[in-house]
């Protein structure tokens, strides 16, 4: 062979070598690349929920520190065995009761919830993960009873418990854990529960507080009976801005899985209807209260109902069901300033006062530099601080921020009535900060 083919061959297989290696830089690169963690499995479709007549050895295996309690034994486990549950919400109250309704050997739960697994639940919701965040869930809660207890057969509805589906999913199941957090959700269930003649077990917790009924069973008060009326909207709070101690849900929602036991095993038909206190740092830590009975002029379950069909429970409550954050317009635009023309202020050096306005717990989670702390609930008395302070900036405008951009608007109203016209307010306050200024800002 000649020199000059040995060339071209050389070239021609130098050319293939260059095309693999740039493959295989290519392979090498994907590879080293990020993996995404794989799509979590989900437990396989259910077959239809069957009742039983007996236990079979497994269960009695998996069950048998209950079956040797006197209270529940083998007529009580499969009581539960042949049990439906339906929990509305699985968040912080949800979590427990669901974990512990599985793992008691409840035959078939189901969860409803349209909300999606986020870091900030994990302090309280228990039945989630880190691996789930950003997932419904519903199928977060759904995936970890699959987890605990295979035999279990759980349902997710990744949906809002409201008035067009209610009826229908509650009509599947025996008892309904309302574990929500919001009063049209509390009244939905209520008047969904005495509708279908089924029994409600009913929680709430904030803060280091909680309390614990059970409505519509065995001839006692409904929601209603209790609260013919909802609160006024502005007087309602909940866990994101009050906050909520882990435990505190936790306690709450494992006594509402008690509750549902009490109420399958038959036990709770005898107990006089109570109201149950539980508050965290007092003592004494849990107060059992007598309610009263049956309102005979209840609008749901008394004598002569007008309520006989699910409603307008929003319009009814003057509130959403959700408590994501709620942002008031309370000023005109031009008495408002945005993030961004605020942080274009502030980098600008254009002197002002800022004053912040929010709790001191929540201002010693965070802060702007060279705020004056002000809280709304002392603001009228410190008002005198405010314009002292302003005299130092040489009467510069005030601007005011809070957490959300709600008592911010307020405290500006107030400036106003006592003369102070050149006062703004942050709108959408420090999580709008985080969101659209500085996302290494805190949020909270
Ligand atoms: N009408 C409804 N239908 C379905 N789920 C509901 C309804 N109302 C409330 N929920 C759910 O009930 C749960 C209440 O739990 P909790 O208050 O602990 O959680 P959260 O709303 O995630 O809390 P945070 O206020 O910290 O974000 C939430 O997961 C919420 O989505
Ligand atoms: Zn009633």
């Amino acid at each position: 062979m000649s020199a000059q083919s040995d060339v071209e061959r050389l070239a021609a297989e130098n050319a293939a070598l260059q095309t693999r290696i740039q493959a295989l830089t290519k392979e090498n690169s994907r590879l080293k690349a990020p993996q995404t963690s794989p799509p979590l499995p989900d437990p396989s479709p259910l077959t239809a929920f069957t009742q039983v007549e007996s236990l079979n050895n497994p269960e009695i295996a998996r069950y048998s520190r209950q079956l040797l309690l006197p209270e529940v034994g083998v007529q009580g486990q499969l009581s539960l065995r042949n049990a439906s549950v339906l929990v509305v919400g699985a968040g912080g109250l949800g979590s427990p009761c669901i974990l512990y309704l599985a793992a008691m050997g409840v035959g078939k739960i189901g969860v409803i919830d349209h909300d999606t697994v986020e870091i900030s639940n994990l302090q309280r919701q228990v039945i989630h993960s880190e691996s789930r965040a950003g997932l419904s869930k519903a199928r977060s809660a759904r995936l970890a009873v699959h987890e605990l207890n295979s035999d279990c057969h759980c349902i997710a509805y990744d949906l809002v418990f409201d008035y067009t589906v209610a009826l229908s999913v509650a009509a599947e199941y025996d008892v309904v854990v309302d574990a929500t957090d919001n009063v049209p959700t509390r009244y939905l269930v209520n008047d969904t529960c005495v509708l279908l003649g089924k029994p409600l077990v009913s929680a709430s917790a904030l803060k280091l507080d909680g309390q614990l009924t059970v409505y519509n069973y065995a001839g006692g008060p409904c929601y209603r009976c209790l609260f013919p009326v909802p609160p006024p909207p502005e007087t309602v709070t909940n866990c994101s801005d009050g906050g909520v101690l882990g435990v505190v849900p936790g306690i709450l929602g494992t006594l509402q899985a008690l509750e549902v036991v009490k109420i399958l095993t038959g036990v709770k038909a005898k107990e006089a209807p109570t109201l149950l206190l539980f508050s965290a740092f007092s003592s004494p830590t849990f107060r059992s209260i007598k309610i009263r009975g049956k309102q005979a002029h209840c609008a749901v379950c008394g004598t002569q109902p007008t309520i006989t069909e699910l409603q307008d429970y929003v319009a009814f409550c003057g509130s959403q069901p959700t408590d994501g954050p709620v942002h008031l317009n309370l000023l005109p635009a031009g008495d408002r300033i945005t993030c961004a023309d605020y942080h274009t202020l502030r980098q600008t050096g254009q002197p002002h006062l800022l004053v912040d306005v929010r709790e001191p717990v929540q201002y010693d989670i965070c802060r702007l530099p060279g705020s004056l702390h002000v809280p709304w609930r002392d603001f009228a008395q410190r008002v005198p601080d405010i314009l002292a302070a302003r005299e130092a900036v040489s009467h510069q405008p005030i601007y005011i921020i809070c957490r959300l951009g709600n008592d911010s608007q307020e405290a500006v109203l107030h400036l106003r009535e006592r003369g102070v016209v050149d006062a703004k307010d942050i709108v959408g306050g420090l999580l709008e900060w985080h969101q659209s200024v500085d996302p290494t800002f805190p949020a909270y």
